[in-house]
């Protein structure tokens, strides 16, 4: 039996893509959270990974000479808390869209902290929340660069006037900060990384012979984009993307994980860690 036998909801490319990467020296497995590893959530706090996702990456993370990052437009804090975090968790973290990062339990910042920028995020994050607590099912998400207006759980009609409000508030006081939209948000900051961004410091750190990244969101095609060689991108979901594979939803997201945790394991029996 080889280690995906008993799979049968993944395509041949997808299997074929993932025997050829788990054999690479140095891995790096790098995925978006939010609708990749978990179900999209009415309350973005309740997020968490699937059980199937859960193991899959714990077990990827266990193995040798592979590293696991969550690489997520969450701020590192709240990442920690949705992927329930151990301080001691092999797992690294680059949050904020890649901006900021845990690497190995080291906090790292890719700037100096900017005062004047400070002060206008939160200018413009009280700003949007009073000018925008009247409209039902809005609600402004602090970042830590910026701030996310989810209308998730809001009408067409006030979905369309919070980033209409916002929008106009932002291109008035700081219309160099960077604008992204994802599934019912808009976001805004003054910092301009992108997951390219992350995934660049995660495989210079780890010298990383390959990266698999897979993401299902708009904000996760610089990371796509950004893959060259023996690289792998997996697409969850519709939507138009670079990414060589895609799977349908975050369930077979998951089954290509377990799949990709067993392939891993038998081609790195024996090797060295790669972080000693
Ligand atoms: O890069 P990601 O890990 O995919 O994070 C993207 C944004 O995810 C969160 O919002 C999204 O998920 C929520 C929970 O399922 C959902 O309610 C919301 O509609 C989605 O947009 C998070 O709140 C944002 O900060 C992230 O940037």
């Amino acid at each position: 039996m080889t280690p995906h036998d008993s799979d049968t909801t993944l395509e041949a490319d997808t299997l074929a893509a993932l025997e050829r990467i788990a054999g690479t020296d140095v891995l790096l497995v790098a995925l978006d959270f939010d609708g990749t590893l978990s179900l999209l959530q009415k309350e973005p706090m309740k997020a968490r990974m699937l059980p199937e996702a859960r193991a899959a990456v714990d077990a990827l993370a266990a193995l040798p000479r592979t590293v696991v990052a969550l690489v997520s437009g969450r701020t590192i804090e709240d990442l920690a808390v949705i992927s329930e975090h151990a301080d001691d968790s092999p797992i690294d973290m680059a949050g904020s869209h890649g901006a900021e990062f845990l690497i190995a339990g080291e906090r790292i910042a890719v700037a100096e902290e900017d005062p004047a920028a400070v002060a206008l995020r939160d200018e413009l994050r009280s700003r949007a929340e009073g000018e925008l607590a009247d409209l039902d099912g809005v609600w402004v998400e602090p970042k830590t660069y910026g701030f996310g207006v989810h209308t998730r759980a809001a009408s067409d009609d006030d979905a369309a006037r919070a980033l209409e409000t916002a929008d106009a508030m932002v291109a008035e006081r700081a219309p160099e900060w960077r604008r992204r939209t994802g599934h019912s948000i808009v976001e805004y900051s003054f910092r301009q990384e992108g997951k390219d961004a992350a995934l660049r410091v995660l495989r210079e750190r780890l010298s990383a012979t390959a990266v698999l990244f897979a993401g299902d969101d708009t904000t996760d095609e610089d990371a796509l984009g950004s893959l060259t060689g023996d690289d792998l991108g997996i697409r969850v979901g519709e939507g138009d993307t670079a990414a060589a594979v895609r799977v349908p939803d975050a369930a077979t997201l998951s089954s290509a994980l377990a799949v990709l945790a067993r392939l891993r394991a038998v081609a790195t029996a024996e090797a060295a860690p790669a972080r000693e």
